[in-house]
């Protein structure tokens, strides 16, 4: 078959923020060939600097942007994934006088949203789900400053309706992969509850260990 040629053919660059979620992603993909993973430092601007540079360095047919992240209160809980449907750079615009906010497509500089591989992405969430994994498919936020407070949830859920999860790289490994003219998807496992800040609740070691229980299911589908 035509797509099974393709799919073997593959090759897929994944960018993570830290070592250990490169690490997770490593072994759950168990040193498949045809998968990448690089860590290439926290915040969207490593992120676009870091996938750019993999990708001038070696051939890859689709890049996913993966690590932990915060969950919005109803949406994603602490252990689950998020696959992302958009990715959102949620911060960038401008702030008016009264406070509000203006997205930076509003004014006309570019935008701060990127589609992602709709086919791929939901074929992910559905092949997550029915390896047993608790999966949700919804926006992926990109921030440069990790909410801390119910107020800033509130207002990041407005903004974008359906609201999944929040990270700080989707948008700068999407920015690198667009410009390559290549398809992007974004994969976050929970370690927070978007909201008031508190630490002590952070889960990370299990937010990795779904982001390591992904990996047979990214191998099976991508
Ligand atoms: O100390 C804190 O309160 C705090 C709150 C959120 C994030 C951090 C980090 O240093 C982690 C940044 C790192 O992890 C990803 N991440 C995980 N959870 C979130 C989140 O709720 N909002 C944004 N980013 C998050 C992120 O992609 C970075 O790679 C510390």
């Amino acid at each position: 078959m035509h797509t099974d040629g393709y799919k073997q053919a593959r090759r897929v660059l994944v960018v993570t923020a830290v070592e250990a979620e490169q690490a997770a992603l490593q072994h759950g993909l168990g040193g498949d060939g045809r998968f990448t993973a690089v860590a290439v430092g926290a915040g969207a601007a490593m992120a676009a600097a870091g996938t750019m540079q993999a990708l001038q360095e070696d051939r890859y047919d689709l890049v996913v942007s993966a690590g932990i992240g915060g969950g919005f209160v109803g949406r994603a809980a602490v252990g689950s994934l998020v696959v992302a449907n958009a990715i959102v750079v949620a911060d960038l615009g401008a702030q008016t006088a009264e406070g509000g906010f203006v997205a930076i497509d509003e004014l006309g500089f570019g935008t701060g949203r990127f589609a992602v591989d709709e086919a791929a992405a939901r074929q992910l969430h559905a092949a997550l789900i029915a390896r047993g994994l608790e999966a949700v498919l919804g926006p992926v936020l990109t921030v440069s400053t990790a909410t801390g407070t119910a107020a800033t949830a509130a207002e990041l859920c407005a903004r974008v309706p359906g609201a999944a999860a929040e990270g700080m790289e989707g948008g700068g490994v999407a920015a690198a992969a667009v410009r390559r003219g290549l398809p992007v998807l974004e994969l976050r496992a929970i370690s927070n509850a978007v909201g008031p800040r508190d630490r002590a609740a952070w889960r990370i070691g299990e937010a990795l260990a779904a982001l390591e229980a992904a990996g047979p299911v990214l191998l099976e589908v991508l």
